[in-house]
């Protein structure tokens, strides 16, 4: 489910009227996602969309930013679409009202208008797809260099350990009973050897299939940049193999997948030796990052409530491989 909150047509319609984007024409809640509230909408379209689409019709997202999303970040967010979208990159650039502005306040919530793309996302990646991938996040890492925006990465080491730290190992101990003891055995050692010094981008930093939209091989759409932040390219390289290159438990490393992925990426931005080196320990810490919000969103969110809780322990799980077996996961 992701439609948190109830706008009428006639909301929606008087919303549109702000946008040169002509009439409201349908407008449909959509279930994926969890932290915003998410539309598309069809409208009469200006001129120049109507072209394109093949219902006489132009398509958009229309996004309200529910309870994640500090509006102060919301600048950077959009911006960056723009930026990427300009550099021709497959990102949706936002449609901004009349005024200029790229997103708006109904009631104390802000909303955005972006461009709808084509695409689906895949369950199950190919190594054809896992290459155009690694291709369009090394694109994006090196067409951000000239983006004037930034923001700080919130979810660093430090900020999993505080994370975790808010729970007592029963809590977690509830989630899996290793969990406690996992996180002792990982965390501080992940701290104690995470670099500091390898070069930074606007990263995407939770490029997972379901924020990547494909067209058979090729990436139509990246999408879902609101935790797009300042870090290690090489980090959000390690995130998106964590995501891409396992099944959904973590139990099956597919090394096709991962390998195709790594090409992908460094033929377009070629990967350092101090990069390569660090991978392991970046995939580790990677997967992490999703024990640590997978556990707290876990012990936060009603077992009985609509939205489905994700395991961490899938991450645990890749995190062991990575510990294990790193070295030869990203030897290409
Ligand atoms: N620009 C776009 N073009 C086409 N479809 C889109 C676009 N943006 C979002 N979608 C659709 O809306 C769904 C939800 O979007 P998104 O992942 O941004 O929501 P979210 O609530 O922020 O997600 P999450 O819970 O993963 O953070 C996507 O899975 C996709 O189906
Ligand atoms: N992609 C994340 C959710 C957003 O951080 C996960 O699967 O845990």
């Amino acid at each position: 489910m992701a439609v948190y909150t109830h706008l009428s047509a006639e909301n929606l319609s008087g919303l549109i009227a702000h946008y040169d984007v002509g009439e409201l024409v349908s407008a449909k809640g959509i279930a994926e996602g969890v932290s915003n509230s998410n539309w598309l909408l069809e409208t009469t379209g200006p001129d120049a969309a109507r072209v394109d689409s093949p219902h006489g019709s132009a398509r958009y997202i229309l996004t309200m930013y529910e309870r994640r999303i500090k509006i102060g970040d919301l600048p950077f967010f959009l911006g960056l679409l723009d930026h990427l979208s300009a550099a021709s990159l497959p990102v949706p650039r936002t449609i901004h009202d009349r005024s200029g502005a790229a997103f708006r306040m109904v009631g104390n919530k802000a909303v955005a208008l972006i461009e709808f793309l084509p695409g689906v996302s895949v369950d199950r990646p190919t190594p054809a797809q896992a290459h155009s991938v690694g291709k369009a996040l090394a694109g994006m890492h090196l067409a951000s260099a000239d983006f004037a925006g930034t923001r700080e990465n919130d979810l660093r080491p430090s900020d999993w350990q505080a994370l975790l730290g808010q729970y007592t190992d029963s809590q977690l101990a509830q989630i899996d009973a290793d969990l406690p003891e996992f996180i002792e055995a990982h965390l501080p050692r992940l701290m104690a050897a995470w670099p500091d010094d390898l070069p930074q981008a606007i990263i995407h930093a939770d490029l997972f299939p379901d924020n990547v939209l494909m067209r058979g091989n090729a990436v139509s759409g990246l999408i879902d940049f609101y935790f797009a932040c300042k870090d290690m390219a090489a980090y959000d390289l390690a995130v998106t193999h964590a995501a891409w290159c396992f099944d959904r438990t973590g139990e099956h490393f597919d090394a096709a997948v991962g390998l195709a992925l790594l090409e992908g990426y460094a033929a377009v931005r070629p990967l350092s030796a101090a990069e390569r080196d660090a991978l392991p320990i970046l995939a580790q810490g990677a997967a992490m990052r999703f024990v640590a919000t997978r556990a707290a969103d876990w012990i936060d969110t009603p077992g009985d409530a609509l939205v489905t809780r994700k395991d961490p322990m899938e991450f645990a799980r890749r995190l062991t491989f990575y510990a294990e077996h790193g070295a030869q996961a990203f030897t290409i």
